[in-house]
């Protein structure tokens, strides 16, 4: 499966109230990957969203990752996201199998980068690249990193960090294959805005 397009995270506190409704808005313009990121410790009802979006993403053919959680991932039998606190990523390639989506932040170090690869990465991600809402303090990133780390990595790269429709284009020009989304996609007042910027944001892939 190729990885490349729109990359839709949630937010639960972004997204209380409107949380399935939101992201089906997006899944209907278009998602390549989508992440469940909850940084709460509440494991039922992370089980039960996690399991919704599950639902949701099977009917619109759209691959689910979870954040941070290998666990709750090999429970679902779906992808899962790491940083670099988030435990080793060997193991969590043994427990999901070989065809798992596993990603790996590496914040702007192309080591980080070359080290998730050898360990069995899917793909890596640099950022923040801008200033974002929901994680201020991220290690930024630039897009002379960007450059280089197409030259060096061989998995796709995805991309974060208060990425927008008005700042994403240069970091697709720059060899971006995932635009990782949160508050420049759900910060949207209605469903209807949703779907449009999904739409919009895939279509910076397009030539
Ligand atoms: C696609 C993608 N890239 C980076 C991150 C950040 O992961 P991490 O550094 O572990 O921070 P938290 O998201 O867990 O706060 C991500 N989640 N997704
Ligand atoms: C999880 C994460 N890691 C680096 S920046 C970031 C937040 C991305 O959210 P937004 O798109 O709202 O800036
Ligand atoms: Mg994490």
């Amino acid at each position: 499966m190729k990885l490349r397009g729109l990359y839709a995270i949630t937010d639960s506190q972004l997204l209380a109230g409107r949380f399935l409704s939101h992201v089906e808005a997006a899944l209907e313009g278009g998602v390549c990957l989508l992440q469940y990121r909850d940084k709460s410790d509440d494991a039922a009802r992370r089980l039960r969203e996690a399991e919704g979006l599950m639902k949701l993403c099977e009917r619109y053919g759209t691959q689910l990752l979870i954040n941070d959680d290998a666990e709750l991932a090999a429970r679902l039998g779906v992808g899962v996201h790491l940083g670099q606190t988030d435990g080793p990523l060997t193991p969590s390639r043994a427990l999901l199998g070989r065809r798992a989506i596993i990603g790996s932040t590496c914040h702007a170090s192309l080591e980080l980068a070359a080290q998730a690869a050898s360990e069995g990465a899917s793909y890596v991600a640099f950022g923040r690249f801008f200033n974002s809402v929901t994680k201020p303090g991220a290690p930024a990133a630039n897009v002379e990193l960007l450059e280089q780390a197409r030259a060096q990595v061989k998995l796709p790269i995805a991309v974060i960090g208060g990425i927008t429709l008005d700042n994403a284009a240069p970091l697709v020009a720059h060899g971006a294959d995932l635009l990782a989304v949160i508050h420049g996609l759900f910060g949207a007042d209605s469903a209807q805005e949703v779907t449009r910027r999904a739409r919009a944001f895939n279509a910076l892939f397009a030539s």
